[in-house]
């Protein structure tokens, strides 16, 4: 007899029976609970006579999911599976990650999350808000699992959205169902926490169906405060909790990351996911190009958490391989709405200070690609459509083989789309999407672009770290992450443009990820306990198998 691994119900005499086992989606197999466990554990009458497969319930499980026709009610659709079975949950997921990705996670989510209030059912996670100060602890404990993973978001900045308060509640949910499906993170280790501290959306604030605090956003020192709270209970009640920033705005996301960095195991994947992702793509593209990394001239579209994020570790890597610091930061430059980031702009925000250069104002990017003539282009600003056919032909005109990131989420907020990188470039483009673009047909070649989007590196990070104790999450573990990931990437993907492994390798990818972050832990002193002889094979064995 088996039901789903719990870790942590005690004996098997503790777990719930009846009615109570049905209802748990960590333990529930719905139909496929046997003759045998039906006797035993007092479901008898409950379910209908026919024992299903667990193979047979995912079958008709995406049988079903294909006959619905809008991908919001698909979205709910999974959402429902996941409160009622959690194991089926994840094997129809894990099994179709192509298929489903964009379902739970962007381009779908965002659109979840922007009606978040209407498709409301059963509440996932932890909501703390202000209300809650000097008491946030208690609530903590009012979780009833052993959290090892928190992803928390204050939901000012979702996806390239902007602010939609206690809505984005929609993105740890997702990025958490992405961590057991894509890097076999133990479902019950995972605790998804909205910081419900009011919304300035107007639409939101009056939206009859607004399930957040029907406030201003709280700021300066009371949001730092209730943050510090949260920050110090959660790692009291969850020791070692590993906790992912996600979607904050940019003043507070930098701020975050650098309070904590040194003092918790914490990270912000805007910034950091998101920079090793860029950085992997970039290491592709180089070996279809044949140029080298410290060579190349990259210009970002957008001047925030991952346009930084990006260029810091570019830097990184290209001091690592022998250029100066001062020689590397000259090969990133930033545009943001005001036109490039220039040292003589007065009033700059600090993140952007390193890449202010010395150079005269221009006012617009088509004219900064004209003017600096980079080899790269990364769409980072949430600006849709604004790789534009002029933007893609210069960089046709100045490059062989042009590379083009348009990484911007959802898919309405895109840079450019699939099609229009590879059209308007001779199919010369070398292109990755933040969002999911099916494959293209150019001149009798099939074009395969891939995203390049953090789920790539935050599940296989979030792993490493969990599997080997990790103290804190280190710049180097993200460069590990980004060069293993770069490896992964075959001669036939290149070949195809895929800058990245395709998406069905995607459990394999982040066991080596995990691997290369627990190494770094080992190495570096941060991780606990001995290192083991064989770490790939340490940190397989921690990966959760949705099975019965
Ligand atoms: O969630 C995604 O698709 C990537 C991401 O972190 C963001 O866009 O904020
Ligand atoms: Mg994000």
């Amino acid at each position: 007899m088996s039901v789903p691994v719990s870790v942590s119900a005690g004996s098997p005499s503790d777990l719930p029976r009846g009615m109570a086992l049905l209802r748990d989606p960590l333990l529930n197999k719905g139909t496929a609970f046997t003759e045998e466990e039906r006797d035993a554990l007092g479901l008898r009458g409950f379910l209908p006579a026919h024992v299903f497969s667990m193979q047979a319930q995912a079958d008709r499980v995406m049988a079903n999911l294909r006959g619905l026709t809008s991908d919001l009610a698909k979205y709910v659709a999974l959402n429902e599976l996941h409160d009622r079975n959690e194991a089926l949950f994840f094997r129809v997921v894990s099994d179709n990650i192509d298929e489903i990705q964009p379902l739970i996670y962007t381009p779908t989510v965002g659109l979840a999350c922007q009606r978040f209030g209407y498709i409301f059912q059963r509440p996932r996670g932890l909501f703390i808000g202000p209300n809650d100060r000097g008491h946030i602890a208690e609530l903590l404990n009012n979780w009833p699992y052993p959290a090892k993973l928190i992803v928390v978001t204050d939901g000012e900045r979702i996806l390239g959205l902007g602010d939609l308060g206690a809505n984005g509640m929609g993105i740890p949910v997702g990025k958490l169902s992405l961590y057991s499906a894509c890097a076999g993170v133990h479902p019950e280790l995972c605790l998804p926490v909205m910081l419900d501290v009011g919304t300035n959306n107007e639409a939101l604030l009056n939206d009859p169906y607004y399930i957040g605090l029907r406030q201003r956003r709280l700021g300066g020192a009371a949001y730092d405060e209730l943050v510090d709270e949260f920050m110090t209970a959660a790692r009291e009640v969850f020791p070692g909790v590993l906790i992912q920033f996600e979607d904050f705005a940019n003043h507070s996301a930098f701020r975050l990351l650098q309070k904590y960095r040194d003092k918790a195991c914490v990270f912000n994947d805007d910034i950091q996911g998101t920079a090793a992702v860029a950085l992997a793509g970039l290491l592709s593209a180089l070996r279809a190009t044949g140029g080298n990394l410290n060579d190349q001239r990259l210009l970002f579209l957008g001047a925030g958490e991952a346009a930084t994020g990006i260029a810091d570790l570019v830097v990184s890597a290209m001091m690592a391989q022998g250029a100066s610091e001062a020689e590397a930061l000259r090969r990133n430059w930033l545009v943001d709405s005001r036109g490039l980031v220039v040292k003589n702009r007065p009033g700059l925000s600090e993140h952007k200070l390193r890449y202010a250069h010395e150079q005269a104002p221009i006012g617009d990017f088509l004219t900064a690609i004209r003017t600096l003539k980079p080899t790269a282009i990364i769409g980072v600003a949430a600006v849709g459509g604004a790789f534009t056919p002029e933007v893609l032909q210069a960089m046709t005109e100045i490059n062989d083989r042009p590379i083009v990131f348009a990484l911007s989420n959802p898919t309405s907020k895109s840079e450019c789309s699939a099609e229009e990188a590879y059209r308007h470039t001779e199919g010369r483009a070398l292109f990755a999407c933040g969002s999911p673009y099916d494959p293209v047909q150019l001149n009798g070649k099939t074009l395969v672009p891939r995203q390049g989007n953090n789920s790539y590196i935050f599940p296989g990070v979030g792993l490493g770290a969990i599997a080997s104790g990790a103290r804190l999450v280190t710049d180097e573990m993200f460069m590990a992450a980004a060069y293993t990931l770069a490896h992964l990437v075959d001669e036939a993907d290149i070949l195809q443009g895929s800058l990245y492994p395709a998406l069905p390798r995607i459990r394999e990818v982040s066991a080596h990820i995990g691997a290369a972050v627990a190494e770094v832990a080992y190495r570096r002193g941060l991780a606990t306990g001995h290192v083991p002889n064989d770490l790939i094979g340490h940190v397989q064995s921690q990966m959760y198998d949705p099975h019965y």
